[in-house]
């Protein structure tokens, strides 16, 4: 049985993309590990069996069930992660009869830290790994017939798996690409499109306090009330003063969906960008380790988890 495995990280917001389709993340030191397991048809008639199958998926080619599970939350939704394998044995065209995805996380879920983004590369990646296609850099590899596929193809089946499993706005390309790529990208959502990429290098503090945010359920209206500071962020960000539009962008954010300001003013003078982090509640100031390690010993006076991680500039990878 053809098994696979890959993991890709977590992301922190420059700008969120609910107000205007345009958003921006940076990957950050916290992975997700997918372990894909495929039953991988040998032979018959793939529609024949389709039609037939008792617990069929809705991937063409797919007639057993697909499951999934997350390691230590028994009652997650793997409906993203099981779209994931789907999409990708119809990407590379071949037939399952069942498949199995596990997924081992050090990143909080719906706390805005991208867990769905790193969940969905991250199975996508271990699926063709399982098939033995190797993701590579090069933008001419479309397509997953032959024996490799760009990050960028990749992380577009997932982006596809997150707005059919309903667990996204706007697809959350500039979350997933951050994660796949690794480093910071400006992203249009709308067009699917990397607008920009750049591999800043910062100490990380991140406040993620004890409770959820499904950007799902999040207050869209309310996010698009805020566009004229999004394309101010948008703008800072496109020139490179990522540090103020991550501030921008929280400032505008914790008031459109009502979360505290209070932990972004008492950081901004010691770092150089804080911001409440996806549709929240987590809070993520990036600088060097002096101003950073202030801010955290400051936000570990709240309720909730404080910790310390770096940027990185490689995403996901196999194996
Ligand atoms: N480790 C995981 N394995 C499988 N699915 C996951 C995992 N982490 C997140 N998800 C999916 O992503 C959803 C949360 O997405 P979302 O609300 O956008 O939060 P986040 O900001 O953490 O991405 C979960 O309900 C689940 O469907
Ligand atoms: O669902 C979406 O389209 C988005 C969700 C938000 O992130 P979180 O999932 O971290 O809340 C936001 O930052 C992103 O730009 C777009």
């Amino acid at each position: 049985m053809p098994r696979g495995r890959a993991s890709a990280p977590a992301a922190g917001t420059i700008l969120n993309a609910l107000a205007t389709g345009v958003g921006s993340a940076f990957a950050i030191d916290a992975d997700t590990t997918a372990t894909v397991e495929l039953d991988v048809s040998t032979g018959g008639d793939t529609a024949e069996r389709a039609a037939t199958g008792s617990d069929a998926g809705v991937g063409d080619g797919v007639t057993g069930a697909i499951t999934g599970e997350v390691a230590g939350v028994p009652d997650a939704d793997t409906r993203l992660v099981e779209r994931c394998v789907e999409l990708v044995a119809a990407a590379a065209d071949v037939s399952l009869d069942a498949a199995h995805v596990r997924t081992e996380s050090e990143i909080p879920m719906a706390a805005g830290l991208k867990s769905s983004s790193a969940a969905a590369n991250a199975t996508v990646l271990a699926t063709f790994d399982a098939l033995g296609v190797r993701v590579t850099d090069d933008p001419t590899d479309e397509g997953a017939t032959a024996d490799a596929i760009s990050r960028v193809d990749a992380c577009l089946l997932g982006v596809q798996a997150a707005r059919d499993a309903g667990v996204t706005v706007t697809g959350a390309f500039d979350d997933a690409s951050a994660s796949m790529l690794g480093g910071l990208t400006v992203t249009d959502n709308e067009q699917d499109t990397v607008l920009h990429r750049d591999t800043p290098v910062w100490e990380v503090a991140v406040w993620t306090p004890p409770e959820q945010a499904f950007s799902a359920d999040a207050d869209v209206e309310r996010c698009r009330a805020v566009a004229p500071m999004a394309d101010l962020a948008a703008d800072l960000a496109l020139g490179g003063q990522y540090g103020r539009a991550m501030t921008v962008n929280g400032l505008a954010f914790c008031a459109a969906l009502e979360f505290p300001t209070d932990p972004l003013v008492t950081a901004m003078s010691d770092v150089t960008g804080v911001s409440l982090s996806g549709t929240g509640p987590s809070v993520v100031a990036v600088g060097d380790e002096t101003g950073v390690e202030t801010v955290a010993d400051r936000w570990a006076a709240r309720a909730g988890e404080t910790w310390l991680t770096t940027t990185k500039t490689d995403g996901g990878r196999q194996g």
